[in-house]
């Protein structure tokens, strides 16, 4: 079964190519540290998720890249093309001239409108060419223009498309200081959006990776590119190639399918039961070992918090608030989302 990625904005762009990079690096890595035939049945289980094969056998990445600006969806594609060994789809972009300026009401109600037929159309193609469909997997900043704009818009519209298709964001939050003055409104709005119409939300926060890079890997001058490799390292280990079950050797077929496992959403099992693991005897990228761990704990309660709090402070004096409602964002929807993130957090507070 295969998953359908949908880059958006120059965040989503960008992280996704080193996904992809690092699934195809890893699954082509010499040394699995395990059998020939070991190592074939996770290749192969790699390249039917995310990759469709071209016919001069350089595999092409099972991905949509949206964008309104031109400048990253060209590099993005030329770096593919340039690493030889995958590429991207000649046709699966999307791209105009002109960005989002970090309005996400502009991204949300001007361009997503205005272009989801296209979109949608490019999207479609790529569905149409797995053999069966697991999911998407959506990835946006939360705090951008056109990225949390449209990929919030996007993403309702695969809710409406693809209604039993699981639909996955990997969202990246903002630094807590030092970006746009108004990324917590275009934060909370991102949020709201996507609590209605995806089925998971994966969040990694730039500072958080910062400091990964800062402590434990003594990077001096961090830049995204630093930053992306740790996301895809930390991506690719989750969604390459597990066994489907305690015992056995095949690996699961439907990569998104453990993520649909009921028992970890419920708050009234025992914790044991609300641990899945997931494994394979095959190395992740040339490590002996390694482990991942997904999470659905209060451990984003504060972050979310002091956003929610930010943004109504904002909201209270009207800052900014014209280039919203402008666009048709009202303030009403503001206060839909407010309503709806304090529910969020009072909910993770009380587990
Ligand atoms: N981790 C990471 N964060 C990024 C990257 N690029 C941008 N960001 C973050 O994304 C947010 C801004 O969103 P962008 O994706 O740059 O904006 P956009 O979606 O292209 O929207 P517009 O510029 O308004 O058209 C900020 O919080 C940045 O810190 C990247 O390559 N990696």
């Amino acid at each position: 079964m295969s998953i359908v990625t949908v880059q958006l904005g120059q965040c989503g762009n960008q992280i996704g190519f080193e996904v992809f990079d690092t699934l195809f690096s890893d699954s082509h890595s010499s040394q699995g540290l395990c059998s020939k035939r070991e190592n074939e049945a996770y290749q192969a289980s790699c390249k039917e998720r995310f990759f469709s094969e071209e016919e001069n056998g350089v595999p092409i990445a099972r991905a949509v890249l949206v964008d309104m600006e031109p400048k990253v969806i060209n590099q993005t594609l030329s770096k593919a093309a340039q690493s030889g060994r995958w590429k991207y789809g000649q046709h699966a972009y999307f791209c105009q001239k002109q960005g989002s300026g970090n309005n996400w009401a502009y991204g949300y109600s001007v361009h997503g409108p205005r272009h989801e037929e296209s979109i949608m159309n490019l999207i479609q193609k790529e569905v149409e060419k797995c053999d069966s469909l697991s999911g998407f997997f959506i990835i946006m900043s939360m705090a951008g223009g056109t990225g949390s704009g449209i990929g919030a818009f996007v993403t309702q519209n695969l809710q409406d498309h693809y209604a039993h298709s699981l639909k996955m964001n990997q969202i990246i939050w903002p630094y807590g200081t030092g970006e746009v003055i108004v990324q917590n409104y275009n934060s909370i709005l991102t949020l709201s959006h996507l609590y209605r119409s995806s089925d998971a939300l994966l969040v990694h926060e730039n500072d958080a990776v910062h400091k990964i890079c800062a402590k434990l890997m003594n990077i001096k001058q961090i830049s995204f590119s630093d930053i992306n490799q740790v996301l895809a390292h930390q991506l690719g280990s989750v969604f390459q190639p597990v066994y489907s079950a305690e015992g056995s050797f095949h690996y699961r077929r439907n990569p998104l399918e453990g993520f649909k496992d009921p028992a970890l959403y419920t708050s009234w099992l025992e914790p044991v039961d609300a641990f899945n693991v997931w494994k394979t005897q095959r190395a992740f990228s040339k490590y002996e070992k390694s482990a991942s761990l997904v999470s659905n704990s209060q451990f984003l309660v504060k972050p979310l918090d002091m956003i929610v709090g930010k943004a109504w402070n904002m909201f209270a004096s009207k800052a900014y608030l014209h280039q919203y409602t402008k666009f048709g964002i009202e303030e009403e929807d503001f206060l839909d989302s407010f309503t709806l993130l304090e529910q969020v957090v009072a909910s993770y507070y009380n587990l």
